[in-house]
């Protein structure tokens, strides 16, 4: 049966992307909401209708999203600015979503493609409302390649030109072997592969990576309108995973939902120091995770790194303070830097 049923995924995430094919073509004559990027670092907010999305970006942001008790306030993507530890967060206000979003009800689609390029979804969910909206929403972002909380599956694939099937493991599997693997990539007509599973993956996990182009994105379910039921429905809320508990309307928790925030978009901060002089801690420089010198140096000034001669970085990205490094050096949060020119 554990053969059937990966065989029958495979088919059937299958026939989902072909399903899902013409909606790309779709998408690439600019159907979705054209906002640009700007600050640090993208949060979408994703939520059946009046939910209180709008409330919460009026809220938290000098921009006015209109807010009303009927569902489709929203029609389009409003963004405002969060300033928080010196850092800009650009927030997306988007029209509600319902069942079949994926499929192109409503603007489902288009707000799915922007989802797809936040750094953080907030799930805004009705604590008044059943779990049953979070399940939905959270199938319709897994059919379209979006994964939640999870990371990349720990799986080396790579398709060859010859020589069959080479499958090895470096630890004991209990949810797919060798001939499910083989059976599964045959579906999808490879014949010929290097698969080095290095984590216990499921066949999802592994047609996943088979596909590609997943998105692997953190995801905080914020349940609002707390103020609307018993202290023990918001204890039970509260202690769910990734979960935070807010009123926008009581202005309840919103703390500690910007301290949540901040923990998963996980920035590096770096501070920047000239030669003889204390680092300067009042003025970070933000960039995102996995950001070299370069990235520092381009932040600082354009011409920058052009005249790079060296740097001396102080801090965890480090095997000693200070440490000689150059441009592909990887930053850390907090690390300290000062940079030398030519
Ligand atoms: N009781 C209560 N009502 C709230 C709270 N937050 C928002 N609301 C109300 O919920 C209704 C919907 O709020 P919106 O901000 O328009 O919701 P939305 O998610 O943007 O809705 P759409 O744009 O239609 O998808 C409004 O009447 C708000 O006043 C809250 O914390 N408690
Ligand atoms: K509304
Ligand atoms: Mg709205």
């Amino acid at each position: 049966t554990e053969y059937h049923l990966g065989l029958l995924k495979a088919k059937l995430a299958k026939y989902r992307a072909q399903l899902l094919e013409p909606s790309k073509s779709s998408a690439a004559k600019g159907e979705g909401f054209d906002v640009m990027k700007s600050g640090d670092a993208r949060v979408a907010l994703i939520g059946f209708p009046s939910v209180g999305k709008s409330t919460f970006l009026s809220l938290m942001t000098s921009t006015a999203s209109e807010a009303a008790s009927y569902e489709f306030t929203t029609l389009t993507c409003i963004p405002g600015v969060i300033e928080y530890k010196g850092a800009n967060i650009q927030l997306l206000d988007l029209p509600g979503i319902i069942e079949g979003a994926a499929q192109g009800k409503g603007r489902g689609r288009q707000v799915i493609a922007v989802a797809r390029t936040a750094d953080v979804v907030i799930m805004m969910l009705d604590a008044t409302k059943g779990e049953v909206q979070r399940a939905l929403l959270e199938k319709e972002l897994e059919s379209v390649g979006i994964r939640l909380n999870k990371s990349k599956p720990n799986i080396y694939f790579k398709p060859k030109k010859g020589g069959g099937i080479s499958f090895n493991s470096t630890v004991t599997l209990t949810q797919c072997s060798e001939k499910l693997v083989q059976l599964i990539l045959h579906e999808y007509k490879i014949f010929n592969a290097e698969v080095l599973f290095r984590e216990d993956c499921s066949p999802d996990e592994f047609i996943d990576v088979i596909v590609g182009n997943r998105v692997y994105m953190p995801c905080l379910y914020v349940y609002n309108k707390i103020d609307q039921i018993s202290m023990e429905e918001v204890d039970r809320l509260a202690r769910r995973p990734h979960s935070v508990v807010i009123s926008c309307g009581m202005k309840l928790n919103l703390d500690y939902l910007l301290e949540k925030l901040w923990e998963y978009l996980a920035l590096t901060c770096i501070y920047t120091k000239k030669r003889g002089q204390r680092p300067d801690f009042t003025d970070a420089i933000i960039l995102r995770k996995g950001a070299s010198v370069e990235h520092v140096c381009h932040r600082i000034h354009r011409s920058l790194a052009s005249q790079f001669k060296y740097a001396l970085v102080w801090g965890t990205s480090t095997k000693y303070s200070p440490q000689r490094v150059g441009l592909t050096h990887m930053m850390e949060h907090e690390d300290v830097i000062q940079i030398v020119k030519k």
